[in-house]
């Protein structure tokens, strides 16, 4: 894998885990939180709707106990007077205390005396409602117990729901016979819901329940619980028989559901990424980028094929000994590499360079001639009559005389531009960029006289001792006129050269100069 893919992928990972570890967090930790805390919001408002209901049902209960444990209504239940009725039970008092009907029974639930604001708030006769008897109508036990009592709670009837209070009609001490029971009622309306809501400050609804509903809605019954996160719940409210008397419908307030993509997700996230992102800087800064620039540079070393150095200094330490150690091992490579070359380039007789030195040098230093440098020469060595040598003196003795002038001429050559090559056999290749040509001219003739100088006896030759013969070509300064003329055709002159010395005579040197002028001499 690349190291920029590599750096890709950990990135790729990174956001990831980021992305899986702030969604764990608010989902485990935070997402619970919040839905609590909208729940708890959403049971209080809840909560505050049923206070409400109870402090608008609260007032019925001071009103027919009121009216109930009273003497005068003791008698009045008795023998109803009409007197009585108008001057205790009329209209506007029960108008004025938000009451919208009133009704006496005696103890068997007939009706002494009612009241009401809208037609058909009961049926018209309880007595024959067992039903009745208990939840609302006081009931033997009640009766028998000689004191006030009181029965409240919501009354549905056809169309109309109600919260009632029915107390016991006895004496004003609250002991004695029960006569009957005295009841208030309510209706549940619109009226009512809006005042419910400038009380509660919450926005509800209270409709007739269908039946059916019943064992579809949550009961509002203690304790009230809610356990999903709405815009609205709906509770079913029973009566006092236990049927669906209506639905109560509550719209919250905070119903927003914190959703997985929220801010404070969003944050953690993000919280996430920057510590990441932090953490992986260093990684990337003292590790990945600097393995990246390693690798750079061994690419481009394989490429060229060149050993180069990592020449950097890195913070990891591990990373720093391993481009040491990679350097070593590129010190140890190059001069094996030229150990190898220079083996290469070598005659391994008489350690001077060979023929693939010559050719190195002699186009490198032709390119330059070509690039206006300097004069350039050639020129052939041969050794004379070495046959003869060989075949009196032995091979070994001519290796060593082969050896001995191989060095004379390498003395000679020092200087920057000349080798000496072995071009094959007893034949050496002198290649000369320099200054002038005159001064080449005088190098091959000091070859020569040194060669001499050697004294190294040849009995079968016609000097008595060792000579060579100098063929040479010198090009003066590189002029258009020489551009067909490849370093291979100069040395083909050279060797012209060289025959044309040998058969003069041998033992001398005989060159040819090149100038742009056409050719000046030949020197025998
Ligand atoms: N000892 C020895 N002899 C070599 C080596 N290379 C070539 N020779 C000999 O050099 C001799 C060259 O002989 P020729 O080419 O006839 O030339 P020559 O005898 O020098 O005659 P001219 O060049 O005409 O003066 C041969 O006998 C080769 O065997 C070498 O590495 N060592």
């Amino acid at each position: 894998m690349r190291l920029n893919h590599f750096n890709m992928l950990l990135g790729t990972l990174v956001t990831l885990a980021a992305f899986v570890t702030s969604f764990l967090i608010h989902g485990l930790f935070i997402r619970p939180g919040l839905m609590n805390e909208v729940r708890d919001q959403q049971l209080m408002e809840v909560k505050a709707l049923k206070a409400g209901m109870n402090f608008f049902s609260q007032p019925l209960s001071t009103f027919s106990h009121d009216y109930g444990v009273w003497d005068d209504m003791v008698g009045f239940i008795q023998s109803p007077d009409p007197d009585f009725i108008e001057s205790n039970l009329y209209d506007d008092a029960f108008v004025a205390a938000g009451m919208d009907g009133a009704f006496l029974f005696d103890t068997n639930g007939k009706l002494v005396w009612r009241y009401q604001a809208v037609p058909g708030l009961l049926p018209d006769s309880l007595e024959s409602q067992a039903v009745w008897i208990g939840p609302v109508l006081p009931d033997a036990k009640a009766v028998s117990a000689e004191s006030a009592s009181t029965r409240r709670g919501i009354i549905r009837y056809g169309s109309k729901v109600m919260f009632f209070s029915n107390s016991n009609v006895l004496p004003s001490n609250g002991h004695g016979n029960v006569l009957g029971s005295f009841m208030v009622v309510r209706l549940i309306n619109v009226s009512l819901t809006d005042m419910l809501k400038e009380l509660t400050l919450v926005e509800s609804s209270l409709s007739l329940a269908n039946p059916r509903l019943h064992g579809r809605l949550p009961i509002l019954e203690e304790p009230v619980y809610i356990d999903d996160v709405a815009q609205s719940h709906q509770w079913l409210v029973k009566d006092v028989f236990g049927a669906p008397a209506m639905v109560m419908t509550v719209q919250h307030h905070k119903s927003d559901v914190p959703s997985f993509i929220s801010r404070e997700s969003i944050v953690i996230f993000a919280t996430f990424m920057v510590v990441l992102l932090l953490g992986s800087v260093p990684l990337s800064l003292f590790v990945l980028t600097p393995l990246g620039n390693i690798n750079r540079v061994l690419v481009k070393m394989t490429t060229r094929g060149r050993l180069t150095k990592i020449n950097q200094s890195f913070f990891i330490d591990e990373l720093h000994r391993l481009t040491g150690s990679f350097n070593q091992l590129a010190d140890m490579l190059e001069r094996h590499q030229n150990y190898l070359e220079s083996l290469s380039f070598k005659d391994p007789l008489t350690g001077i360079a060979n023929r693939r030195g010559l050719e190195a040098f002699a186009s490198r230093a032709h390119q330059e001639w070509l690039d206006g440098k300097g004069a350039l020469g050639f020129l052939m060595v041969d050794v004379d009559e070495f046959k003869q040598y060989n075949d009196s003196q032995g091979h070994t003795a001519g290796d060593k005389a082969l050896l001995s002038v191989a060095q004379t001429l390498l003395i000679e050559c020092r200087r920057r531009g000349e080798l000496v090559t072995r071009f094959g056999g007893e034949e050496f290749c002198v290649v000369v960029h320099g200054d002038d040509t005159l001064q080449m001219e005088r190098l091959a003739e000091r070859m020569l006289h040194r060669v001499r100088e050697l004294a190294i006896t040849h009995p079968s030759g016609q000097f008595g001792y060792i000579t060579i013969s100098v063929g040479g070509v010198l090009f003066e300064h590189y002029d258009p006129q020489f551009a067909d003329t490849s370093w291979q055709d100069m040395l083909v002159m050279a060797d012209k050269q060289l025959y044309l010395a040998k058969s003069e005579g041998r033992n001398r040197v005989c060159v040819r100069f090149m100038q742009a002028a056409r050719l000046m001499k030949t020197v025998g």
